[in-house]
C-alpha cells in the first residue's frame, strides 16, 4: 500500500506562475537544469517527480550535492511547496508500535481532522489543499523530522527535548517524561536524561533527535542526512540502531543522503536523482543489476 505519493511535482525557487511555466517548457524540451538556470536565471529544485513511498518502507533519496533532495523531502511536510503537482498522504495508517497511547488517552487520531481526498483510495489527502489548522494536526500526527544538525534545544536537558513536542498532546508532564524515557531507553541513552545538548557527543545528540522524533509516534519518519555529520563508526552504529528499530516499528521512512553506500545499507528501495529528475527508483539491486543510465551506473558502479 503506497502510503506517501508525490504526482507530478515540480519546483521552480524565486520565480512567478509565469516565470515558471517559462522554465518548465524549457525542462519539458528536455533541458537539464543548469542550462534552465543559465538561460532563465531560475533555480530548478525538482521537475515532474512521481514517486510512491510504501507503508513501512525504508526509502532512500540519493544524489549528489544540488540534485534536489532536500527540496524532495521538504515536500512531505511542506517546508516548501511545489510549483505544480499533487502530493497525497494515506493518513489511515498508524504506527505499529503506539506506546504513547498506552500511558495517554488524549491523542486524536489523523482521521479526526483531516480532509480526505475524494476519489483517491482510503484516506488519502492531498496535502496541499491543507488550511493552516490543518497543516499543524498533519505536522503534529503524521510526519515527524530528523535534522543533519541534530536542532535541539540548547538550554533544555535531554529528556525535556524529547519531551517537547508532546506537549501539543495535551499530555501531563509526567505522562510526557515517562513517553519520552521509553524512546531514550530505546536509543541508548536512558542514564543521560538530564544532560544538556552540549554535554554530548555528536552521535549521542542525534540519538537525542530520533528520540524526539519517534516520541511523536508518527507513522511517517524524514531524516534528511541525519547521519552525515557523524564520523564513520557512530555513523554504522546509528545505521545498524535504526535498521533495527524500523524492523519493529515498522514506520515509513524516507531517507536522505549522499553516501551510496549508506542508501545500500539502509534503503529497501532508492530513489535516485540528477538535476531535479527522478532518474530510477528500484532495490539495490534493481539499481545494480539494471541501472538506467550512466549517472545511477556510476554511483553503483564500484559496488558489482
Ligand atoms: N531556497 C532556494 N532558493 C533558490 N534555489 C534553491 C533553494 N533551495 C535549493 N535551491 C536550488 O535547488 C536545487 C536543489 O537543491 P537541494 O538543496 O534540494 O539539493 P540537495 O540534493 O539536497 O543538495 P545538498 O546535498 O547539497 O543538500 C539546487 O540547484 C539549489 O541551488
Amino acid at each position: 500500500m503506497n502510503h506517501i505519493q508525490l504526482e507530478n511535482i515540480s519546483k521552480i525557487y524565486n520565480a512567478s506562475h509565469a516565470q515558471a511555466k517559462m522554465a518548465l517548457a524549457l525542462l519539458a524540451e528536455g533541458m537539464d537544469s543548469i542550462a534552465v538556470k543559465e538561460q532563465t536565471g531560475y533555480s530548478v529544485g525538482l521537475y515532474d517527480i512521481n514517486l510512491a513511498v510504501k507503508a513501512g518502507e525504508l526509502h532512500c533519496i540519493m544524489g549528489l550535492s544540488g540534485s534536489g533532495k532536500s527540496t524532495l523531502i521538504r515536500h512531505i511536510n511542506r517546508l516548501i511547496d511545489p510549483t505544480s503537482g499533487k502530493i497525497l498522504v494515506n493518513t489511515d495508517i498508524n504506527a505499529k508500535n503506539s506506546v504513547n497511547k498506552i500511558v495517554s488517552n488524549s491523542v486524536v487520531t489523523n482521521k479526526d481532522a483531516l480532509p480526505i481526498e475524494k476519489g483517491e483510495p482510503s484516506s488519502a489527502i492531498n496535502i496541499l489543499a491543507l488550511n493552516d489548522k490543518e497543516l499543524q494536526h498533519y505536522r503534529q500526527q503524521t510526519v515527524s523530522m530528523v535534522f543533519q544538525h541534530f536542532g535541539l534545544v540548547p538550554h533544555m536537558t535531554v529528556i525535556q527535548n524529547v519531551a517537547y513536542g508532546l506537549r501539543v498532546r495535551k499530555m501531563s508532564i509526567k505522562e510526557r517524561h515517562e513517553v519520552a524515557r521509553h524512546w531514550l531507553n530505546e536509543v541508548g541513552l536512558s542514564n543521560l536524561e538530564r544532560s544538556y545538548p552540549d554535554e554530548l557527543s555528536g552521535g549521542m545528540q542525534q540519538r537525542v533527535g530520533l528520540a524526539r522524533a519517534l516520541a511523536m509516534d508518527n507513522p511517517i519518519l524524514l531524516m534528511d542526512e541525519a547521519f552525515s555529520a557523524l564520523d564513520p563508526l557512530i555513523r554504522a552504529q546509528l545505521q545498524d540502531q535504526l535498521l533495527e528499530l524500523q524492523a519493529r516499528l515498522n514506520k515509513t521512512i524516507v531517507f536522505i543522503t549522499h553516501d551510496i553506500d549508506e542508501a545500500i545499507k539502509v534503503g529497501q528501495r532508492i530513489s535516485i536523482l540528477n538535476g531535479g529528475r527522478l532518474v530510477q527508483t528500484g532495490t539495490p539491486s534493481d539499481l545494480r543489476h539494471n541501472p538506467t543510465d550512466e549517472y545511477v551506473a556510476r554511483f553503483m558502479g564500484a559496488k558489482h
